[in-house]
């Protein structure tokens, strides 16, 4: 069914809650009435077509030390499409820069300016507006983020119509404002739902805005991280401009607290940008490039393995609760989530290491090729993650719960188990600050302890849940009494005193030991029959209750 992209009059008044519809739905919209003058979209279009006109060896001056911020030539892989860029297009030293690189007329040099000015301001308002249609509040989400922009060339000619140009992608910044060419068409955008390329015919005057990997891991998952493609369907060249705003300066990409709920769980790890950008391609050789999927899921994994990875010397119980204050304000580590299906587990085999990918990470066009290289963009990751809580990133069996806090036996449901495990951990401090008066104490929860280390713990789920309900207590002379027969030591040494007070001198040593037993033998009923009160020991009986009369079905 054919389906056409969402138009945002930027002049409505329930711009917010279309801006937040069309990215949820589609991850794209075509922007008319922006306020971008006409006059300045033709004159950039004019700079960029005459920069693109330029000898080979003079665009090649146009270098950057992320090569992909710089000229993209045509080549074996992507004999069609061509680029140059301008990082960072709203620092004036940058846009300097490019000019004296390929020697930019002043006109030239304040076109460029201005159109960078305005679509920046343009994104930034459009920034405010998404942040109103989440509910977040009027705020100026893309203040000071740095932004690429480039001029692209598609050497569209008779014999390569029906080829692409750009293959299958989704851009890695958050949004990307497009001007593309008014007379040749070619971009098709993927529609997640239903799977189809729907052509992104061009409005003149109009822009085209997308969005990429950093606004789908900002979301939660909420917006789509648009996958897209440029055909060539006529023998003209075709030319476009890309403005890509990428991602925070220097934070992290996070997502607000407001996103996240125990219906949306946090699916993302937050990340720097450049980390992001910095890790090896995921692109599987294997995959079809029709059947790629965002990568944003699989690379964030990545780096959640990673510093699952990294040696934890700190107080466990702190680190429960730390995670615990964090996961429900939607900060911290937060771990990639899973599907909950095991078709959802990435098919793409994990490499930790750089030089294991198929090339590092740039973004914007990618050009036609396939196969291995210098990667541009990433694919065969894995479909849309839907997250479940305290699922190992690696999936069920033998090493799930490998890179969670949890054992790998705990059983893992949303939530709830971490949030008991914390309240279980600050119940046993609570205690261990009450029974702190009568004797110095020593932590029972060293700072090594083993609910960190799955491979050292204990075998009983009942068992560490017992622990940490009624945790036994340290003497400094390094004795350890379980609480629940704390009392029982104390009969001992009173027996043992036994042989020095007074009256048990006419009782025989039968007699003394028979009553020693007798009273050990009530203490310990006693604190049995307390023990059954506790809520695990309820828990206990029911379930004996319950599988008794099971059995007598
Ligand atoms: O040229 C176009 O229309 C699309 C370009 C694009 O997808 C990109 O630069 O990421
Ligand atoms: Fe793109």
């Amino acid at each position: 069914m054919a389906k056409n992209l969402p138009i945002i009059d930027m002049q409505d008044s329930i711009i917010s809650d279309e801006i937040v519809k069309s990215l949820e739905r589609w991850g794209c919209f075509r922007l008319v009435n922006h306020g971008v003058p006409p006059q300045l979209l033709s004159e950039i279009m004019a700079v960029g077509r005459s920069l693109l006109e330029l000898p080979v060896e003079m665009k090649g001056l146009n270098i950057h030390k992320d090569k992909s911020f710089g000229y993209i030539p045509v080549n074996v892989t992507s004999p069609m499409f061509e680029s140059l860029g301008v990082y960072d297009a709203t620092l004036s030293q940058d846009v300097d820069r490019f000019s004296s690189q390929l020697n930019l007329s002043p006109r030239e040099r304040e076109v460029m300016v201005k159109y960078s000015e305005a679509v920046y301001d343009l994104t930034k308002k459009l920034g405010i507006k998404l942040m109103e249609g989440l509910g977040l509040g009027s705020v100026d989400l893309f203040n000071d983020w740095p932004c690429l922009m480039k001029f692209n060339k598609y050497h569209n000619n008779p014999e390569r119509v029906g080829l692409t140009g750009a293959t299958t992608h989704s851009d890695k910044g958050f949004f990307t404002i497009l001007l593309d060419d008014e007379l040749v068409n070619g971009l098709e955008m993927l529609h997640d739902q239903t799977g189809e390329f729907i052509p992104a015919n061009p409005i003149p005057g109009s822009f085209l805005v997308n969005a990429g990997d950093i606004a789908k891991a900002w979301s939660n998952g909420r917006i789509c991280n648009v996958r897209h493609k440029v055909q060539c369907n006529e023998p003209r060249v075709r030319y476009s401009i890309t403005f890509f705003v990428l991602g925070p300066r220097n934070g992290k990409v996070e997502t607000p607290s407001k996103l996240v709920d125990s219906q949306h769980p946090p699916l993302y790890v937050p990340f720097h940008f450049e980390e992001y950008c910095a890790l090896p391609s995921t692109k599987n050789p294997n995959t079809n490039p029709q059947d790629f999927q965002g990568s944003v899921e699989y690379i964030v994994k990545i780096m959640a393995e990673g510093r699952d990875r990294l040696t934890r010397q700190e107080d466990p119980i702190e680190v429960y609760t730390r995670r615990r204050t964090r996961s429900s304000i939607g900060r911290g580590s937060i771990e990639i989530l899973e599907d909950q299906t095991p078709d959802s587990v990435p098919t793409v085999p994990v490499q930790t290491t750089r030089g294991g990918g198929t090339g590092r990470i740039g973004f914007g066009s990618p050009r036609n090729r396939r196969g291995r290289g210098r990667g541009r963009n990433s694919y065969g990751a894995p479909a849309r993650v839907i997250g479940r809580q305290n699922i190992s990133p690696t999936g069920q069996g033998r090493n799930r719960g490998r890179h969670s806090v949890l054992p790998a036996w705990y059983p893992r449901t949303p939530l709830r188990d971490i949030t008991s495990i914390v309240r279980a951990i600050e119940r046993t401090r609570a205690r261990l600050r009450e029974s702190e008066g009568s004797e110095q104490l020593e932590s029972v929860v060293p700072q090594d302890h083993t609910v960190l280390d799955p491979s050292a713990e204990s075998t009983s789920g009942a068992q560490l849940e017992h622990d940490m309900i009624t945790p036994g207590i340290r003497t400094r002379s390094g004795k350890f009494y379980p609480k629940s027969v704390g009392k029982v030591p104390k009969i001992l040494l009173d027996i043992t005193n036994q042989g020095s007070s007074g009256d048990s001198d006419c009782l025989t040593p039968q007699r003394k030991l028979l009553n020693s037993i007798e009273t050990v033998e009530k203490d310990v009923k006693e604190e049995l029959h307390k023990l059954k009160r506790t809520p695990s020991a309820r828990k206990q009986e029911r379930e004996k209750r319950v599988k008794t009369l099971m059995s007598m079905r």
